[in-house]
Parts: C-alpha cells; sequence; structure tokens
C-alpha cells in the first residue's frame, strides 16, 4: 500500500473528545483480578499509563494479555479491583469510558453481511460521529482501502478486514486505543501503515495500550514495556533505555 502517510486530510482536524485536563494518567489499573471458574488469570495487576503515551503488553500465550484489553475495553468484567480511564471510574461511568475507546482486537467487531461502507455507517451512528461518511472515506483512503467500500466484509482477506476494523476504531476519534496485535496478518506495508496510525494518534494527545509478540515492534512502538506472565507483571521498564538484545534477555528470564 503505497498510501501511507498520505490521504491524512480531514482527518488530522479532528479534535479528540474533551478531556479533564488535569488528569495526567489515560489508564490507571488497581489491584485488578480475574478469574475463569476458579483459575485466575489475572492476579492483582497495578498499571498505570501516562496520557499521550503508548505501553506495550508482552508475554507467551495465554498471560492474560487479552483478557485485560477486553475488560478495559469494557467486554469483560473483572473478578476484583478498579480502574480509571482518563479519571474516568469503570465502575459507575463505563460509557463514557467506551466512547473514549477504540478497541482493534482478534475478532473484527464487523458485520459479514454488510459491505465496508455500511459497516462504517452503522457504527457511526451508533457512537454519533458527525459527518460520518466524509470521516469513513478519508480514513479508508489512508488505510488503502477506499475502492472497497461497497464490497462485503465476508469478501475480504483477513489482513484488509483488518485494516476495516482500524477504521471502524478510529471513526469515533476515541483517545484511547486498545490494540490486541495489530500486527498480525498486516503485511510490510500494512504494518508501515500500523506505524503511521500510532504516531498520528499520539502526536494528537491521544494515548496507546497495545500488545505484541515481535519484541522489535514493541520496542520502537512503545515508551513503556510491560512483561505478563502468569496474569501477573513481572517486569516494566520505559523502551527509550532498553536495547532490543537487552528485552530478549529480560522476556526470556521472566518468561521461561
Ligand atoms: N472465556 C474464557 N473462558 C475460560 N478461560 C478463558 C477465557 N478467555 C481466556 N481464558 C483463559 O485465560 C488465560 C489468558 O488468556 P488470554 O487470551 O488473556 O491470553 P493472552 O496473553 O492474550 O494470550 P495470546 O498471546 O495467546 O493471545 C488463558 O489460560 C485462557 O485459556
Amino acid at each position: 500500500m503505497s498510501r501511507v502517510g498520505k490521504g491524512t486530510v480531514g482527518i488530522q482536524q479532528i479534535e479528540l473528545p474533551d478531556g479533564d485536563e488535569t488528569v495526567a494518567l489515560a489508564i490507571e489499573i488497581s489491584h485488578l483480578k480475574k478469574s475463569y471458574a476458579l483459575k485466575p488469570v489475572l492476579r492483582n495487576i497495578n498499571l498505570a499509563l501516562p496520557r499521550g503515551q503508548r505501553m506495550v503488553l508482552l508475554g507467551a500465550n495465554g498471560a492474560g494479555k487479552t483478557t485485560l484489553l477486553r475488560i478495559l475495553a469494557g467486554l469483560g468484567k473483572a473478578g476484583s479491583g478498579t480502574f480509571l480511564i482518563e479519571g474516568l471510574d469503570s465502575r459507575y461511568e463505563l460509557q463514557e469510558i467506551r466512547r473514549r475507546i477504540g478497541f482493534v482486537a482478534h475478532q473484527p467487531y464487523l458485520y459479514e453481511e454488510l459491505t465496508v461502507l455500511e459497516n462504517l455507517l452503522f457504527f457511526g451512528q451508533l457512537y454519533g460521529v458527525k459527518q460520518a461518511r466524509e470521516r469513513a472515506m478519508a480514513l479508508l483512503q489512508q488505510v488503502g482501502m477506499e475502492r472497497r467500500t461497497k464490497d462485503r466484509i465476508r469478501s475480504l482477506s483477513r489482513g484488509q478486514v483488518q485494516r476495516v476494523a482500524w477504521v471502524r476504531a478510529l471513526l469515533h476519534s476515541p483517545s484511547l486505543l486498545l490494540l490486541d496485535e495489530p500486527d498480525t496478518g498486516l503485511d510490510q506495508d500494512g504494518n508501515r501503515l500500523v506505524e503511521v496510525l500510532l504516531a498520528e494518534h499520539t502526536t494528537r494527545g491521544g494515548s496507546i495500550l497495545f500488545t505484541t509478540h515481535n519484541l522489535e515492534r514493541a520496542l520502537t512502538w512503545s515508551d513503556h514495556i510491560v512483561i505478563l506472565a502468569g496474569g501477573r507483571v513481572v517486569y516494566q521498564h520505559e523502551a527509550a533505555s532498553l536495547t532490543h538484545e537487552e528485552l530478549v534477555q529480560r522476556y526470556q528470564e521472566v518468561v521461561t
């Protein structure tokens, strides 16, 4: 896709939702726990992500990364503990929290039988997006999918669906992006595109929590590295002061 970095006209001007500027943290998680049946999956998670910054969650399969993202997105319930999103308490303000979040997950959350544009207009209406068609078209152009507006989701490749899922997640101008393996299923251009989208989001003051299994991308795409193992935070470090070799070594030490 040669369109990376182009087609952003009309997107940059969209303001993020007003927030209380005095709230310094995008995410504040305190003593969060979650079990499935009797099996603990998240054990006493405490994490803070400053606004405007990016944090990556690393960890082996089953470490609890997706479970944590789903809880933060309001799609799953914590067993105990609390979290605040931009100062909003999840126990009382989940609706407003959902409005501020854009979630790119393993599932695209798109209707297979609807076309690309029908899906986006539906979500635009759901979120009360103004000029949803124009915004959807500008975003589709940015991800290189503007020629596929009339195609049904079921006729697209996995990587193309992922690109439309990105548009769905960005449509309502969320201030916090939660991205579960946003690099999975994308080709090299797709990953360059993700890099551009991440940079644009934080340039506008937005914050990002994402997961990946690629340690190199973890380092270059984030400000804060967090490793989960067995549902616990076992390692935290600033990305800027870590080399790739050091991260590989730390990862092997704490995960294996
Ligand atoms: N709906 C569910 N019911 C029962 N157990 C679940 C459910 N969802 C997740 N789990 C379990 O919770 C644990 C954590 O899963 P999770 O998907 O959060 O891991 P992950 O770190 O995202 O893994 P991956 O890297 O494979 O995506 C796993 O042991 C998984 O089997």
